[in-house]
């Protein structure tokens, strides 16, 4: 008998395109989830609704048309699909690997659908984030859980919650950041995607979570395994590590702050400030919250921090592109995908093995 396995790779999500009337369809969807505007859902509909949208979707459109090509549209879908033909290739018709967004298109209920109809033993969900988030990857595992709740007939699923440490994807990052003569440059900063500080209370299930107590910033416990600060400066330390960069010469630091709420910090609009007033004037920038390079990599780094750095009497701002097509982080999918097989497939050995007896 002939049988597939199904693998979905989930990212975040973009618009269909730059036009300010899918921006607006694309931020509402976004930002009208619970998980990413955490606040009651009266007050989530007045701010989304009533300020946030209407006034951030004409810029963001145009952010949009900076970062948008001609042939390949947006970056992030192109380049995740280039990763899913890659990965395809690589696990052969034994597999069979779909691409999904949180947000907008390709759409994870349709993607499941043809997991479905394809009667897949197991499916293998990757939400595309190495940290863990709830307004990330606990924004897209609750969504897979709601799509699938009503099945008559479930495959095996598992689902990748997080992967800060995979030792391929970190040896990925420090090889583009080797390609760009790391030594070259007075400074590296680690800039990750920013979360508001309340979404990290909860990570430990008390709700009273916080980050200096926890020793966040320092080292990874059992207390803040789940903790995306931790995870992140985790992820930094491991490839400052690979690339022999001792604390004085690299920053980890949030970018992406929105609205008036504390986010974590350091922001990395601050440490510009900072490492200029320092006298760096090269700086090279990691993105490693995001495994394909994005609007916040592509526009946010390069030309607004670019920009920022050179008025604050800075020289140059470097971005290492993201893990993309890189044969190493192909690679780390795979080997992601077979040891979760590995798994299951011994767990339902042993379950046949028992049965027999
Ligand atoms: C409250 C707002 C936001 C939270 C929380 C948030 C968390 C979060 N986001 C990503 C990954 C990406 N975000 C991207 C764009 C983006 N993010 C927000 C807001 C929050 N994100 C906005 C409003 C936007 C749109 C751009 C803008 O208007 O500035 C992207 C880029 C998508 C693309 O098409 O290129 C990614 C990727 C993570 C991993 C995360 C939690 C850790
Ligand atoms: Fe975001
Ligand atoms: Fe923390």
């Amino acid at each position: 008998m002939k049988t597939k396995k199904g693998v979905l790779l989930i990212n975040l999500g973009t618009p269909d395109s730059p036009k300010v009337a899918d921006v607006r369809k694309y931020l509402d969807e976004f930002l009208m989830d619970g998980r990413v505007i955490d606040i009651g859902a009266f007050q989530r509909n007045l701010l989304v609704r009533g300020i946030i949208v209407p006034f951030r979707s004409p810029k963001t459109a145009k952010l949009y048309q900076a970062i948008w090509d001609q042939k390949t549209g947006s970056p992030l879908l192109h380049i995740s699909e280039v990763q899913v033909a890659l990965l395809r290739k690589e696990l052969g018709e034994s597999y069979q690997v779909e691409l999904a967004m949180r947000y907008q298109k390709p759409s994870i209920e349709e993607a499941l659908q043809r997991l479905k109809r394809a009667m897949v033993d197991s499916i293998q969900v990757i939400p595309l984030f190495p940290q863990y988030a709830s307004a990330s990857t606990g924004s897209v595992i609750e969504k897979v859980m709601k799509l699938v709740a009503g099945w008559h007939t479930f495959p095996r699923i598992s689902i990748v919650n997080q992967f800060y440490d995979n030792e391929l994807m970190i040896e990925t990052f420090a090889d583009n950041a080797r390609k760009k003569q790391v030594e070259n440059y007075d400074h590296v900063l680690f800039s990750f995607h920013g979360l508001p500080v309340r979404q990290l209370k909860d990570v430990d299930n008390t709700g009273t979570h916080n980050c200096d107590t926890a020793f966040c910033r320092t080292q990874i416990t059992a207390e803040n395994k789940f903790c995306y600060s931790a995870q992140c400066h985790e992820t930094a330390r491991l490839i400052a590590a690979k690339l022999g960069l001792n604390t004085a010469k690299y920053t980890v630091c949030f970018q992406s702050r929105l609205g008036k709420d504390p986010w974590v910090q350091p922001y990395t609009s601050d440490t510009l400030i900072e490492l200029a007033g320092k006298g760096v004037k090269r700086l090279l920038v990691l993105c490693p919250a995001f495994v394909a390079d994005c609007l916040e990599t592509l526009y946010e780094v390069t030309e607004e921090y670019g920009q920022e750095f050179k008025k604050l009497g800075g020289e140059h701002v470097e971005l290492v592109p993201s893990l993309n097509d890189h044969p190493k982080w192909i690679e780390a999918l795979k080997q992601m995908v077979i040891a979760e097989e590995e798994v299951g497939a011994a767990l339902t050995k042993r379950y046949t093995k028992k049965a027999e007896v």
